[in-house]
């Protein structure tokens, strides 16, 4: 049963095209007034899901000539009747093709609506429509990739299948309710706590993996170092444009400079930052506070290292990088750069993205994408461990529940059947 109710039946449209300028423009419609509204708009409704060219007129006057698509539903994106206008894109003819839509009782639709009709319809669940909104984002090869996955059902059968085998584990364990006092065997307890752990390690593995939000929300790669090291020097080589003020004097950058960048598909945002020193100049402290707050949310740390520097321990997430070696070469070993004669930058660029790859590489199993998946599978795994815990039967039952129900919100396909279970199996037999 779809767990969702249609409330509002009205006809909505938008404009389904980016703006700017372009030849066309897509006007979409959807809701069960749809036919009618279209009739009004044609004179006639054109064959369903047929692209014909129509003359679209409102009180006796022609406003384009347009190609126009049918839809009706179920066999509909929203799953309800709609229609598509395929308009001239002047500002002019949108104006009045909205004017007249509105006129014959239809209304804007709100942001995402389409697919929130999509959902209701049972057409889609939340998670493709969440990966529907992250297809529509997408900027780089790797975000399209792993939308598209998420938008195919990837993420919605892990969990699924997840709840499913919850499901099985709260049979066993009614079948133990029901029957306490006749002999099952002792494996069905075994086979019982051995699934759970089961279903706890891959649920835990699950939360662990962040490269599915690293790679929706992109990676953070942050350049720092002492001053006068060419930090901002390498953020204007590796960026391709001059974003940051290079000056031979030590405490040049005082903010930190962002720019995006696209490496091998993935979506980065490299941060040049004041360099570390102590200092007297308040305006160059609060650029070193803020240096440190970068360096602490970075997701990677290019860390430049001086000529005459020594290169202290680092942290995991850190590369070390010997800056001006036109000066002085790098130890063996250990990445060197000149931003003057470009050597070693395409070492530094391929390091990097072997980084980078290797923390957002896609392992066949469907990384979970945003806070909202990190939340409900934390309190799937919470209920599964109180579960397992639980010595009290009815109340390990109720804490499987509470786990498969955690699941079923992040498709919103919690079912009626286990929210009746939960809210009346506090009720007495009898009531
Ligand atoms: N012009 C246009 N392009 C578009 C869309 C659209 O709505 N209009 N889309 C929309 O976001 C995306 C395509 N996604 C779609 C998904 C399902 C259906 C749909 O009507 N499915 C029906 C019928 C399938 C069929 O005709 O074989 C179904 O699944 O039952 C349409 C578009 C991207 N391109
Ligand atoms: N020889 C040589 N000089 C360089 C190199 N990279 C940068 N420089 C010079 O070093 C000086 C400092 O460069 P910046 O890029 O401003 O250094 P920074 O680390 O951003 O400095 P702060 O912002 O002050 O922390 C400038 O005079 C650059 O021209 C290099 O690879 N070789
Ligand atoms: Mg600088």
């Amino acid at each position: 049963m779809n767990p969702f109710s249609s409330s509002d039946p009205q006809v909505i449209f938008a404009l389904a095209t980016g703006a700017g300028r372009a030849a066309i423009a897509i006007m979409r419609a959807s809701g069960p007034g749809s036919a009618s509204v279209l009739q009004s708009l044609c004179g006639s409704l054109p064959e369903p899901r047929r692209a014909s060219l129509r003359s679209l007129r409102h009180q006796g006057e022609v406003m384009d000539h347009a190609v126009v698509l049918w839809l009706p539903g179920p066999k509909s994106y929203t799953g309800e009747d709609g229609f598509e206008l395929h308009l001239h894109a002047g500002p002019a003819v949108i104006a009045c093709v909205a004017d007249a839509l509105t006129d014959l009782g239809a209304r804007p639709a709100e942001p995402g609506e389409f697919t929130k009709r999509a959902v209701q319809k049972g057409r889609l669940d939340l998670l493709q429509a969440e990966a529907i909104a992250d297809l529509v984002d997408s900027e780089t090869e790797s975000q399209r990739k792993q939308a598209l996955q998420q938008a195919d059902g990837a993420l919605s059968r892990l969990y699924d299948g997840w709840a499913q085998r919850l499901r099985l584990v709260l049979a066993h364990q009614e079948a133990l309710i029901d029957f306490p006092d006749e002999d099952l065997p002792p494996e069905v307890e075994h086979t019982l706590l051995a699934e759970m752990l089961a279903l706890h390690n891959e649920m835990s593995a699950h939360l662990q993996d962040n490269r599915g939000e690293l790679m929706r929300q992109g990676l953070t790669v942050v350049i720092a170092g002492s001053p006068n090291v060419g930090k901002s020097s390498l953020l204007n080589v590796l960026s391709g444009y001059d974003a940051a003020i290079v000056t031979h004097r030590a405490g040049t950058t005082r903010d930190a400079i962002a720019v995006d960048w696209v490496l091998d598909g993935v979506r980065l945002r490299l941060i040049d930052t004041a360099g570390l020193r102590e200092t007297e100049d308040e305006i160059e402290a609060e650029g070193i506070r803020r240096a440190l707050f970068h360096v602490k949310q970075a997701d990677v740390i290019l860390h430049l290292i001086g000529p005459d520097e020594a290169a202290d321990a680092l942290s995991s997430d850190e590369i070390a990088v010997r800056a001006k070696i036109d000066i002085a070469p790098a130890p063996p070993n250990m990445l060197g750069i000149s931003t003057q004669t470009g050597e070693g930058l395409s070492e530094l660029r391929a390091f990097l993205t072997q980084r980078v790859s290797a923390m957002t590489a896609n392992a066949g199993a469907p990384p979970l994408t945003r806070a909202r998946h990190r939340a409900g599978i934390q309190e799937a795994v919470t209920h599964l461990d109180l579960a397992r815990g639980a010595t009290w039967p009815e109340l390990r039952g109720e804490e499987l529940r509470l786990s498969m129900q955690a699941l079923g919100r992040l498709t919103g396909r919690v079912d009626v059947e286990s929210l009746l279970d939960a809210i009346f199996g506090q009720f007495c037999i009898g009531k």
